[in-house]
């Protein structure tokens, strides 16, 4: 029993490969398309990195945040799990969805934080938007370097098999006790507040090993002018997908780290 229950493991794990080189060879190499994961702790800075790739670098970036953010209009499918699940009091009198309080639920309680994410992701909503977003941008915006900020790229189970897909993940870091300080600052909320959001995700420390290039998003406005050093470095690693691409460049999917497991 115990044998063919490791057999069947075997056997998922060679399909599963097997189906994502088949996807990323058709990516690079028939269509063309260059992805980068960009990802980081809670507050430790993509959104501003991503911002700066938009304004200074034109590059596209599909935001995994503001797709879900989507996903929870009114009558979408997702709002109809989300109130089904956790009730209507997580409603604003508009019907919209009260991301605060629905947060409020969720950071204290992982099961709850569980279920969300099984109701809006594993039963498609977001992930079928972000697969929309990859097209559209392909076929309409004709870009074919995509940026892919997703917060959960190297923990969640969900999206893992995006972190195979991309060609690079960069990881935007900032040491815990700055990532704490940015957190509280942005929320307004308590540090006790802010541990319970940043203990939801692995350490920003445990994440570097996972990942191609690493942004130090460390300085701050007190240590010379705000985001410079970051700034630099991103100009310096976003220089070589400027030069025309061949699917060569393109890094093999060899990542050996299956699913990581939060704390
Ligand atoms: C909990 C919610 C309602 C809070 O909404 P809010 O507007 O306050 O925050 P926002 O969506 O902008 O997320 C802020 C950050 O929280 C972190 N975060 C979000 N979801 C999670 C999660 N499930 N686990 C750990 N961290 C998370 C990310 O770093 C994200 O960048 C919202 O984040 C949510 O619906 N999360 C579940 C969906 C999900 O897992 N999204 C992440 C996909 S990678
Ligand atoms: N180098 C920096 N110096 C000072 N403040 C910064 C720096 N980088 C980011 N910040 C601030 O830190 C806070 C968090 O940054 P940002 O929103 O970009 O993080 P994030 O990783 O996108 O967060 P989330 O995971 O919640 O989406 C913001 O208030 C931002 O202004």
């Amino acid at each position: 029993m115990p044998f063919r229950f490791l057999l069947l493991i075997l056997w998922n794990s060679v399909c599963f490969l097997f189906i994502i080189w088949c996807i990323s060879t058709v990516l690079r190499k028939y269509i063309g398309l260059t992805l980068i994961g960009l990802t980081g702790g809670i507050a430790t800075g993509k959104s501003t990195c991503s911002n700066y790739l938009k304004s200074k670098h034109h590059r596209s970036i599909v935001d995994l945040d503001e797709i879900t953010h989507h996903c929870y209009a009114c009558g979408r499918k997702a709002w109809t799990k989300i109130r089904a699940e956790f009730g209507d009091e997580i409603l604003h009198k508009d019907w919209t969805i009260d991301r605060q309080k629905l947060g409020e639920i969720v950071w204290k309680d992982v099961s709850k934080l569980r279920k969300l994410e099984r109701v809006c992701i594993v039963r498609w909503p977001i992930l079928q938007d972000l697969m929309m977003e990859l097209l559209n941008q392909y076929l309409f915006i004709q870009c074919k370097v995509c940026i892919l900020d997703i917060p959960l790229l190297i923990e969640s189970r969900y999206s893992n098999f995006l972190y195979y897909l991309c060609d690079e993940v960069v990881l935007v870091w900032c040491d815990k006790k700055t990532q704490l300080q940015r957190l509280c600052q942005r929320d307004k909320i308590t540090s006790e507040q802010a541990m319970l959001k940043i203990t939801k995700q692995i350490s920003i420390d445990l994440k570097q090993r996972y990942a191609d290039v690493i942004i130090n998003n460390n300085s701050n406005s007190s240590t010379g002018n705000v985001q410079d050093e970051m700034r630099k470095q991103v100009d310096e690693w976003i220089r070589k997908y400027n030069a025309p691409l061949t699917w060569k460049h393109a890094r093999k999917p060899t990542r050996l780290s299956f699913c990581v497991p939060r704390s």
